[in-house]
């Protein structure tokens, strides 16, 4: 792997009341590298980006960002750098989908609030590669949950994050749509060094596009290493409980996942 540890974990552990959602976990997030987050429903993959990103704060254990306690930065420090695709859309007032990503470039503004011509560029140029600019003038409210989840993706990207979090970011995607943004992904992570955490569902995705995995289930780390090493057979039956065949596909030369289900 690239470059030096960003983001640290040290023993964190979450508790929503009396359960335990998050246990012990401690990861090295490396600059640059592009990791996938995968286990079961209510493994704590949630749980633990909201805590990295600074929305939640862990009930126990450390986190540190470039060695500094991530609670000392300031909101509009983590604001500038950390840039979050959460799983749904929550915005129901019906902005329009220029001003929601706009809304990106919130944390870069000076005091008068401006955007500057540089900031309009981005906000297009996001735009246009999550393919959301003809629906600029419409309310954000009034468009599906596939293009919803394109222009969160666009406000993310015109953050222009050092770390952008993806909680099944791709999930309501179409199969063309998913593709062309995981690319565009992949393309920020390996050209301009953004480092990518990503929970995925989609296994062959994940084996397709990350170079890092973390295997999680019921609050823990089960296992994590690079892919080439851990996306394999006996991980994910350990964790998803399914029988599977991963082999190298001919053509792309990534590994492919086929599901072996027992349909007697
Ligand atoms: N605000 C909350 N209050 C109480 N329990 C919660 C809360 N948020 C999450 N949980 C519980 O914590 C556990 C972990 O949830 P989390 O959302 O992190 O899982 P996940 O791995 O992201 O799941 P999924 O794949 O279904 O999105 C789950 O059992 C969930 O029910």
């Amino acid at each position: 792997m690239k470059q030096g540890v960003l983001i640290k974990t040290d023993s964190l552990t979450l508790c929503y009341g009396k359960y335990t959602a998050l246990q012990e976990v401690s990861l090295d997030i490396r600059e640059g590298g592009f990791y996938g987050i995968l286990g079961p429903n209510g493994s704590g993959k949630t749980t633990l980006i909201n805590i990295m990103c600074g929305v939640l704060k862990p009930s126990s254990g450390h986190i540190t960002w470039n060695g500094k306690e991530l609670s000392s930065c300031s909101r509009r420090h983590i604001a500038r750098s950390f840039a979050v695709v959460p799983q749904n859309c929550s915005i129901n007032f019906p902005f329009s989908v220029l001003e929601v990503v706009m809304m990106g470039r919130k944390p870069h503004l000076g005091r008068m609030g401006r955007l500057s011509h540089k900031d309009l560029e981005i906000v297009y140029n996001c735009m246009e590669h999550c393919s959301v600019l003809e629906h600029a003038q419409k309310a954000i409210t009034s468009l599906s949950g596939g293009e919803r989840q394109r222009v969160l993706l666009a406000r993310a990207l015109a953050q222009t994050p050092q770390v952008l979090f993806l909680d099944e970011a791709t999930s309501n995607l179409d199969i063309s749509h998913k593709l062309e943004l995981l690319k565009l992904i992949k393309k920020l992570n390996t050209e301009k060094a953004v480092t990518v955490i990503a929970v995925l569902h989609d296994l062959n995705f994940a084996g397709m596009f990350c170079e890092y995995l973390v295997y999680m289930d019921k609050g823990r780390v089960i296992c994590e290493g690079p892919a080439n090493l851990v996306f394999n057979e006996e991980m994910i039956n350990k964790v998803f409980h399914v029988q599977v065949e991963i082999k190298k596909h001919a053509v792309t030369g990534k590994y492919n996942l086929t599901l072996l289900p027992d349909l007697e």
